[in-house]
C-alpha cells in the first residue's frame, strides 16, 4: 500500500515539475493575459473577439499548432483543473473558459468589470 502511495506522490511531484508545467507557468507569469487556445475552436474565437473588442493585449498559445500542445494541455489540467480550451488567465488569475469570460462580461468578478481586471493586469500597456 505504501508503495502505491509513494509511487503516486513521486509521479505527481515529478509531473508538476515538468518542462510543460514550467512553460505553462511562465506564460501565465509573463503575460498580462494568456489564452490557451486551439485555432479552430469557436469558443476560443469568441474569447478573442471579446478581448479584441476591448483592445486588450493578450498572448494566445495555439495548442493544436505547437509540438508541445498536448503536454501543455495536460499541464494546464493539473494547474487549473480545466481540460478544455480556451483556458484563460488574466493577471495570473485563472478565469476559466469562454463561458466564464462571458459571465465576467455580464457580472464582473470580485466586484470588478472585465475592463478593470484587464487594466489591473496591464493588458492596455503599449
Ligand atoms: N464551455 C466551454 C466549452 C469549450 C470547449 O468545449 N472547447 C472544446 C474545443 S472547441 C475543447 O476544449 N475540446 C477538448 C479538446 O480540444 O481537447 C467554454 O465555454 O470554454
Amino acid at each position: 500500500m505504501s508503495f502505491i502511495f509513494r509511487r503516486f506522490f513521486s509521479t505527481a511531484t515529478a509531473s508538476m515539475d515538468s518542462a510543460a508545467h514550467k512553460k505553462v507557468q511562465q506564460l501565465i507569469d509573463e503575460n498580462a493575459v494568456v489564452v490557451f487556445s486551439k485555432s479552430y475552436c469557436p469558443y476560443c474565437k469568441n474569447t478573442k473577439r471579446i478581448l479584441d473588442g476591448l483592445k486588450a493585449n493578450y498572448k494566445s498559445y495555439e495548442l493544436n499548432e505547437e509540438n508541445d500542445g498536448s503536454e501543455l494541455q495536460a499541464a494546464l489540467y493539473d494547474i487549473s483543473g480545466q481540460r478544455t480550451v480556451p483556458n484563460i488567465y488574466i493577471g495570473k488569475t485563472h478565469i476559466g473558459g469562454n463561458s466564464d469570460l462571458e459571465s465576467v462580461v455580464k457580472n464582473g468578478k470580485d466586484g470588478k468589470s472585465l475592463k478593470e481586471l484587464l487594466e489591473a493586469a496591464g493588458a492596455f500597456a503599449q
